[in-house]
């Protein structure tokens, strides 16, 4: 279980990203993180990577900090930006982060090769990938991995169909023995996928719950007007509003 309590985080700029947010990500459970640009998410996930440092407030996952070496074994990371190493090919560089988690020989990555049809590119150079083989690299290793949560930013961008039908059914076999924080802009995907959802907004958790329960609670259809409705004023919407009903070609 991860315990996120009551994290506040401040940059030097004065920007307050993170105002005391709490939740909690159970086994087997995926958990949605989602809000407009700057709303947040990044440096919540940094936050809880400890990557940067917070003002106030704890993460746990069970018992472990998040500086101690078994919250780093039990907790992976899937990053959006995809910043590999191109000299590299995807073998190395498989085997390169295997080998900093003292993995010799995976069976789950042999799978997962042949899952994402990776087998004839793993000799060609990083820098030679498209963006989706890099994606494809990166969650390959992090699901070859010992890890019990998996923090997954933008798991799907680039990904061709194929492989997001694949990846969000890996994703559903892994929570049988993990839990996932799944951080997306795409609300059609959080929804099919996410036990529970977290919107932000300048910072604050604006709305929490599962996908049925925002949606009763905001009298809304689907969580994109329920994202309208808490992120967005009501000045804004009716701007919107004006410009695509008067919107044309020669305005
Ligand atoms: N290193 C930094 N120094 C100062 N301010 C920062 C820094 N990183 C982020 N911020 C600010 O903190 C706020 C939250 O940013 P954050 O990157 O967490 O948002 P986000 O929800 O991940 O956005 P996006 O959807 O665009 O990735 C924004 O106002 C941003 O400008």
């Amino acid at each position: 279980m991860l315990y996120v309590d009551n994290l506040t985080k401040t940059y030097n700029n004065k920007i307050v990203a993170i105002k005391n947010l709490n939740f909690s990500l159970g086994k087997n459970k995926i958990l949605g993180l989602v809000g407009p640009n700057g709303s947040g998410k990044t440096t919540t996930i940094n936050l809880i990577l400890g990557t940067i440092k917070g003002n106030s407030g704890s993460i746990l996952y069970e018992n472990y900090k998040n500086d101690s070496l078994e919250f780093k074994k039990k907790v992976g990371y899937i990053p959006d930006d995809l910043i590999l190493p191109e000299s590299l090919t995807g073998r190395e560089y498989i085997k390169f982060i295997l080998s900093i988690y003292s993995i010799k020989k995976s069976d789950k990555l042999d799978k997962l090769i042949k899952l994402y049809n990776m087998q004839d590119f793993l000799d060609i150079l990083i820098k030679e990938y498209s963006h989706g083989m890099k994606k494809k690299i990166q969650i390959i290793i992090a699901f070859s991995l010992e890890s019990e949560l998996l923090i997954i930013d933008e798991p799907f961008r680039g990904l061709d169909i194929e492989s997001m039908i694949i990846t969000k059914q890996l994703f559903k076999s892994f929570t049988e023995y993990g839990s996932i924080l799944l951080c997306s802009h795409d609300l059609h995907l959080v929804e099919e996928l996410s036990d529970e959802v977290i919107m932000l907004y300048q910072g604050n958790a604006v709305a929490k719950g599962t996908s049925d329960f925002l949606k009763n609670k905001f009298k809304c259809d689907d969580l994109e007007q329920v994202f309208m409705n808490v992120s967005i004023g009501e000045e804004r919407k009716h701007e919107i509003g004006e410009i695509i009903s008067n919107f044309s070609h020669n305005a």
